[in-house]
């Protein structure tokens, strides 16, 4: 065993969890009234209900333990200060600092990068401006209305969810298009609708080496230039994000026009340097402001709140319940608002990029479960399509609903139907229905005995399955700032429990490598194939198929 498997309060967790499993949160509503009152928080504008989860007093008081012995209060202070935590790569974990509003500073190595992180924030605020008033002109004088955003993973989820997230306040005046893939399928088809004249393309990476993001920007720099624009004319068209200045300039970018990135920002961390720039050009700097606003609001109440009343840290530890006390293996989200409908996905790379490892500390191999499949979809679709695996399945999903009290162009009917089924779902999920309530809804239905026991046996829904519900006043910018940061500390806190580095990504690291190596047999088509039989045949059926 492992020190945090052999802890007395790992051991006291998993006998609760035997005891629990042999209850129903049906009962607990039926005997105490107040359940839903005490097992609710509010913060940052989010109310968390988290009643309908398989938890009891003497559970939170465990779970609370298991954080207070993994130490998570001082890890999540190392961060903040700017420690070495990304211990792999000898790294600071200083997202926070690119929403840190407190005006003090936050020093790596000893110099204070706020000077840096301000710059950078008026920079982008001068930006936006110039696009936004149409100051800013193509090469032929023309107002650069269409903007096509290129970057992958970290460098392009969290720009394109959070605009999609937030289309209620977009500036009209200009169009973001989002390409990540490699597949030219994508950049093909954004391209070639538009006017080459008014495009400024914005270049994501903070390595300025990812495969997918150079090969999109080289297609879209020889579409340009195959458009009638010249080298020189570069410079107007194309900009970066990318802490690799030289190759950016190389490439022909203009030096003032390259945002910077620190090694000290991870990708799936990145939205809120400025990666977000595309963010900033779809809704103006205004909003997003309000995006890193509510996103600092949320790193004050984990920084201060006490566990008890600490979104992130409950939302945590019912993770850590469910992974590793009830053999959870995944965590559905569901958003029951159109416009989130990408938050699903965000999370997926925050937590499993972060938490998907097996090594705790420095060399432990553990021996209980970590980061769980993050999936998940909008709501009401998904209740006409896997909801039934979560309902009556053999696995535990545990859930977390989300609903905007308050939504645009706000139509009752609608939204009154969208806010039952949210609630409804988790009504459902919670107490489930018994045989006895199945057998007697079949009463004078004309069926035979054995078929009413039969139809009945079917129906029966376990319940005792949990879920979170997440309400909004309304999803504004500050609103969403505070639930990405929220997850993101979630992810942080699980992390600390686990022992496990959340900040490296070392598994795709080998899948970038692997890749690199393929591709070099798939170009030189007469070079000796020398990997496994599998790949070797793979890579000569594509030779024959391209020659
Ligand atoms: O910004 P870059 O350097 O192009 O990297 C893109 C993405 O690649 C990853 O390193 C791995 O997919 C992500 O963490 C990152 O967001």
């Amino acid at each position: 065993m492992t020190a945090l498997t052999d802890t007395p309060t790992w051991q006291t967790l998993a006998s609760l969890a035997d005891d629990v499993k042999q209850q129903h949160m049906r009962d607990w509503f039926a005997s105490d009234t107040s359940r839903a009152s005490k097992y609710q928080q509010t913060a940052c504008g989010i109310e968390l209900d988290y009643s309908k989860n398989l938890i009891t007093d003497d559970v939170l008081k465990a779970l609370f333990t298991l954080a207070d012995e993994s130490q998570v209060a001082q890890k999540r202070d190392a961060m903040f200060k700017g420690d070495i935590i990304n211990h792999t790569e000898q790294r600071a974990v200083l997202h926070t600092a690119l929403r840190n509003f407190s005006g003090e500073p936050v020093y790596v190595n000893g110099q204070d990068v706020m000077p840096e992180v301000l710059a950078c924030q008026d920079k982008i605020k001068d930006f936006v401006a110039s696009i936004h008033s149409g100051e800013r002109k193509g090469y032929t004088g023309k107002a650069l209305k269409q903007i096509v955003s290129i970057g992958i993973g970290g460098s392009f989820l969290g720009p394109k969810i959070m605009s999609e997230a937030l289309k209620p306040y977009w500036f009209g005046g200009v169009k973001v298009h989002f390409v990540a893939n490699v597949d030219g399928c994508h950049i093909h088809d954004v391209l070639s609708n538009l006017d080459h004249e008014e495009t400024l393309v914005v270049m994501s990476s903070k390595s300025f080496s990812t495969q997918e993001t150079l090969q999109n920007t080289l297609t879209a720099k020889e579409w340009f230039l195959k458009a009638g624009g010249t080298q020189q004319d570069i410079a107007k068209h194309f900009i970066a994000v990318s802490s690799n200045i030289k190759a950016a300039t190389d490439f022909g970018m203009a030096e003032e026009n390259i945002f910077p990135m620190w090694d000290w920002v991870g990708g799936r961390y990145s939205l809120w340097s400025a990666i977000g720039l595309p963010i900033a050009l779809t809704l103006g700097y205004d909003n997003y402001r309000q995006l890193l606003e509510g996103a600092f609001e949320m790193d004050q109440h984990f920084q201060t709140a006490p566990a008890e009343q600490n979104l992130p840290m409950l939302t945590a530890l019912l993770g850590v319940w469910y992974i590793n006390f009830f053999g959870a293996q995944s965590h559905v989200l569901l958003p029951y608002y159109h416009y989130l409908r990408g938050f699903p996905a965000y999370v997926q790379q925050l937590d499993m990029e972060s938490n998907g490892k097996n090594i705790s500390g420095d060399t432990t191999q553990v021996d209980y479960a970590t980061g769980p499949i993050i999936w998940g979809s909008e709501g009401t679709n998904g209740q006409h399509s896997f909801h039934q695996l979560i309902h009556q399945g053999t696995l535990l999903i545990p859930a977390d609903f989300m609903l905007p009290l308050n939504v645009p162009n706000q139509d009752n009917t609608h939204h009154s139907m969208l806010a039952s089924n949210c609630f409804g779902q988790t009504q459902a999920l919670m107490q489930g229905k018994t045989f006895d309530e199945c057998y007697a809804d079949l009463e004078g239905k004309g069926l035979e005995e054995a078929e009413r026991v039969k139809l009945a046996t079917h129906k029966t829904m376990p319940g005792n399955k949990p879920s979170n519900t997440l309400l909004f006043e309304k999803m504004d910018p500050k609103t969403l700032g505070s639930l990405v940061a929220m997850y993101e500390h979630k992810v942080f806190v699980q992390g600390a429990i686990w022992g496990v580095n959340s900040f490296d990504q070392w598994g795709v690291e080998l899948g970038k490598e692997l890749g690199n190596q393929v591709l070099d047999k798939i170009v030189n088509t007469d070079a000796p194939l020398s990997f496994d039989g599998s790949t070797n045949a793979l890579i000569a059926r594509f030779r024959q198929a391209n020659s």
